[in-house]
């Protein structure tokens, strides 16, 4: 029985906390009996109930053991030398009556035997348990909506109201939205928060534009042409490996906010929450390239977020620059250009030679005019975090994007599960400045942990609401992080001779900012493959540390650390002395070519028969009297090697005409009357083979190997990559 099982079924917390203060003594996984009776020892003298452990002599060290509901004991089980008896509150202790003799053999009746394993129950699920549920909640919704929504009694959330510190006096009572989250998270459900704009004036603002496109397309460099900077070339590997945002002032004194998202695969999850921030994507295309795989990865984000193209085909000034190809590649995947009598806009440009811009400019501000943008301005701020990171002196800084109202400076703010109050707000240029205005882009500072890229920020009243939200949301999100992990185990595939069985993979992530550590943490997921389940057991921003070291000891992991600086030589020892594997990458392919040749490596691979070698039989002999067994006459097959190799110690499987005759061992394998354990190409060999004497001059005798073949890291050329079984 593996120890989480028991933790996570236990039906008596004590024997949860004896079995997890055992475990960090070096429990093995599965537990034994030894240690289960341990445990249960440990609480025996401190409870009254005790979970009845059910098992015999003759199972002790089987692993095979179970736990049965817990039952009221007025004196504890006591253990026999290796074996746990049970008692019962009913049950006179000690005694050897015909009364107990008689209980006893009731009740082993009514067990389940000992020997059946222990099989994780599938957690049930009801519409009203689905957890992956999400309810609208808005200002000022009535305690008897909410109970609607969430499809709860009153009398439940009543009890949540009271547990929050809320008054209830009926279910007309209207709530606030930030209370009306916390009661619905209770319930297990997801919540999508409703702001209206009734009442507020709402004034024109500039559009936040993301780029996207294939690898190498030239995204960086022309965000970086429209900057006049150059962050290209600083990129480590020569990819963007993280979102930032900046604004593109025009002469004509609009403005654009630019996401400068990154084209690896490895990203889509960040791009994902880039086109949830966007109003409009510009797609770059190569001239000379064409449309790719992450080209269309890209549209179907911005079809999926209901966000309008604008097409920028760069690396026009390419010999091989094609863009009339690129149109109508462009129009075949569905994208109804402008110029074939669509509304998608299409723009030639080069990077390089900084052609074309102004009209990409232009037809980004045309798209903005037509989509009429506009926000509150007054008011609470909703606002999305961009990016975060932590900074030594400043603590965790969160990069966001205003939708709508003014984030002001001294606010109280719950972003994502984590809260603040905001010390500073930085505009791009990284100038102080006390409020931030819808689309745009600024740093805060004041938050108490660090945020998640894509996390929303809301402004609430009071430090105290902001608190209690915030842990709100911290047990919500724990919570489904517990049930996901729960059912990957549960949805792991049943191990069957074919398929071995699923080993564990655990692995600790560190990375420079938030974002990365979720797209790396991403990315390694999508190596899970059936035969290795990559766990993910802690991630985290900053450098690698001695804790990190610490856990991975504890829980067997491999550490991998993105664009982090290499740990001290003192950690890297510690680490090398637990044989922790520490692998650091700056460039994402290489990262996962790495951590997938290690799961390669771990994966335990399937038993496959292989021929290593055939023989064909040139001429019988036959030895008289020579059998060990039967006391008759040996037939043995004088052969010709003629493919790979015959060893000995491997099957021998005998074939007629393509027929299989016989399978079986081989029992001598000489050459030139010595014995030999293999005879290659081309030479000759006499063999005997099982109980087998039937040989005739033409039959071909096949030397078989079981070869344990694992899996296979494959990587495609867009990025993607998988573990192929
Ligand atoms: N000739 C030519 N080369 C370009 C142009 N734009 C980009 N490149 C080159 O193409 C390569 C890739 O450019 P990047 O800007 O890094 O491409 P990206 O799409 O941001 O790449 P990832 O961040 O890896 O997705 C670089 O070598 C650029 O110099 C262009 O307009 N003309």
């Amino acid at each position: 029985m593996a120890w989480r099982e028991v933790g996570k079924k236990s039906i008596c917390a004590n024997l949860t906390k004896a079995l997890a203060s055992t475990k960090s003594r070096d429990v093995p996984d599965p537990l034994s009996t030894p240690i289960l009776e341990d445990a249960l020892k440990s609480i025996s003298s401190s409870i009254k109930h005790v979970p009845v452990f059910s098992a015999s002599k003759s199972s002790l060290g089987a692993d095979k053991c179970q736990i049965l509901p817990n039952r009221p004991l007025t004196r504890r089980f006591h253990a026999s030398p290796g074996l746990l008896a049970r008692r019962r509150s009913d049950e006179p202790f000690g005694l050897k009556t015909p009364k107990r003799e008689k209980y006893v053999k009731r009740e082993s009746k009514m067990q389940p035997p000992v020997e059946a394993p222990y099989v994780h129950p599938k957690p049930k699920r009801t519409t009203k348990s689905l957890p992956d549920r999400t309810i609208d909640i808005f200002e000022g919704m009535t305690i008897g909506e909410l109970a609607k929504h969430t499809n709860e009694s009153i009398s439940t959330l009543q009890e949540i109201l009271v547990n929050v510190g809320e008054k209830f006096d009926s279910e007309f009572d209207t709530l606030s939205i930030d209370i009306a989250e916390l009661v619905a998270m209770e319930t297990g459900v997801n919540v999508r928060r409703l702001h209206s704009n009734e009442g507020a004036e709402i004034f024109p603002r500039p559009a936040v534009v993301t780029v996207m496109g294939h690898v190498d397309h030239g995204k960086t460099s022309l965000l970086d042409a429209l900057r006049q900077t150059s962050v290209a070339a600083r990129e480590a590997g020569g990819i963007t490996q993280h979102l930032g945002a900046f604004v593109v002032s025009m002469p004509s004194g609009a403005s654009i906010t630019f996401l400068d998202t990154p084209g690896h695969a490895a990203f889509s999850a960040m791009r994902a929450r880039g086109a949830a921030v966007t109003d409009v994507v510009v797609l770059v295309v190569a001239a000379d390239d064409g449309v790719m795989p992450q080209t269309l990865e890209a549209m179907s984000h911005a079809k999926a977020a209901k966000v309008p193209i604008v097409v920028a085909i760069n690396k026009c000034d390419k010999p091989a620059a094609d863009p009339e190809r690129v149109k109508v590649q462009l129009a075949s995947e569905g994208l109804l250009l402008e110029e074939m009598g669509g509304d998608v806009q299409v723009v030639e440009v080069s990077a390089v030679n900084k052609t074309g811009l102004d009209n990409l400019e232009e037809a980004l501000l045309l798209q903005a005019d037509l989509m009429d943008l506009k926000a509150r301005i007054d008011g609470p701020a909703q606002a999305y975090v961009v990016e975060a990171r932590l900074d030594r002196g400043r603590g965790p800084l969160a990069t966001a994007i205003v939708k709508a109202g003014t984030l002001v400076c001294g606010q109280h703010v719950v972003v994502g599960a984590e809260w603040g109050r905001i010390r500073a707000i930085r505009d791009m240029m990284g100038n102080l400045t006390d409020k931030a205005k819808p689309a745009m882009p600024v740093e805060i500072e004041g938050l108490r942990g660090l945020p998640m890229a894509g996390d929303d920020i809301i402004v609430v009243e009071s430090e105290e609401r902001a608190r209690m939200l915030s842990a709100g949301r911290k047990k919500k999100y724990e919570k489904d992080r517990l049930r996901k992990i729960d059912e990957g185990r549960t949805e792991a595939p049943e191990p069957s001779e074919d398929v071995p069985e699923r080993v564990e993979m655990p692995i600790i992530v560190k990375a420079d900012v938030q974002g990365t550590v979720q797209a790396v943490t991403d990315a390694l997921k999508s190596l899970n493959s059936p035969q290795v389940f990559v766990n993910v057991v802690h991630v985290g921003v900053g450098p690698i540390s001695q804790s990190d070291v610490d856990l991975a000891q504890a829980c067997h992991a491999c550490i991998v650390g993105f664009n982090v600086k290499n740990p001290p030589t003192s950690l890297s020892q510690a680490a090398s002395r637990a044989s922790i594997k520490v692998k650091i990458h700056r460039v994402i392919y290489h990262l996962l070519e790495d951590i997938g040749n290690l799961i390669v490596d771990k994966a335990p691979g399937t038993f496959e028969t292989q021929v290593a070698g055939e023989a064909q039989v040139l001429n019988i002999f036959e030895l008289k009297g020579r059998s060990k067994s039967k006391g008759d006459d040996v037939k043995i097959a004088g052969c010709r090697v003629i493919d790979g190799r015959v060893t000995k110690s491997s099957t021998m499987r005998l074939l007629r005409s393509g027929e299989v005759m016989f399978e079986g061992s081989c029992v001598s394998l000489k050459r030139e009357k010595q014995d030999v354990d293999t005879v290659g190409k081309g030479n000759e060999c006499g063999l005997v083979i099982g109980d087998w004497d039937d040989f005739q001059i033409g039959d071909v005798i096949q030397c078989l190997e079981q070869v344990n073949r694992k899996p296979k890291f494959i990587s495609s050329e867009s990025g993607a990559v998988r573990i192929e079984c």
